[in-house]
């Protein structure tokens, strides 16, 4: 069974290398959704019977592991020194710096081995991160399957 709990975030980027207006410093309201797979509780009387997770617990471990650090963030490629630059020169300004360009292809990538190992985490064998897509724009999405990713 897959359930999917859906996510909203505001995050700065740019993409230092892109060829056109992506260069320039802009935002995004991102929407993520993740997707688990497991079975569903049938254990008589407990909390989750009737459920593969409670949402209100998918809320709460993707937000600390994820969300609560990109929101309001500038999430910024360790190589665009100039911008991480400027970025440390403002007293403490929320930035998040990534091994990767912060495309939405990358950002999904990242945000499922976060999420991933934040799941393994809690639910060991019980159930796992089976994908994301995460929206750039509303017309504009990254998918990251865990048959992507060989593990
Ligand atoms: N494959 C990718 N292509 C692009 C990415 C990306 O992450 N992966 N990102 C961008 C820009 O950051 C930008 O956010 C996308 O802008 P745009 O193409 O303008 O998308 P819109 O949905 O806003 O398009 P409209 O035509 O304005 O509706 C670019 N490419
Ligand atoms: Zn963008």
């Amino acid at each position: 069974m897959l359930i999917t709990r859906k996510f909203e975030f505001d995050a700065g980027h740019r993409i230092s290398t892109h060829a056109s207006q992506c260069r320039n410093l802009h935002g995004h309201r991102y929407v993520l959704e993740v997707t688990l797979s497991g079975k569903i509780v049938n254990d008589e009387g407990v909390p989750e019977q009737g459920m593969v997770m409670d949402f209100s617990e998918v809320k709460s471990i993707v937000h600390t592991a994820l969300v609560d650090q990109w929101d309001h963030a500038f999430l910024v490629y360790i190589q665009d020194k100039p911008v991480i630059d400027f970025l440390l020169s403002i007293p403490d300004h929320k930035t998040v710096v990534l091994d990767l360009q912060p495309t939405a292809e990358n950002l999904a990538l990242i945000a499922f081995d976060i999420l991933d190992n934040a799941f393994r985490e809690h639910y060991k064998e019980q159930l796992q991160l089976d994908h994301v897509r995460l929206f750039e724009t509303p017309n504009c999405w990254a998918d990251v399957a865990r048959t992507d990713t060989g593990s």
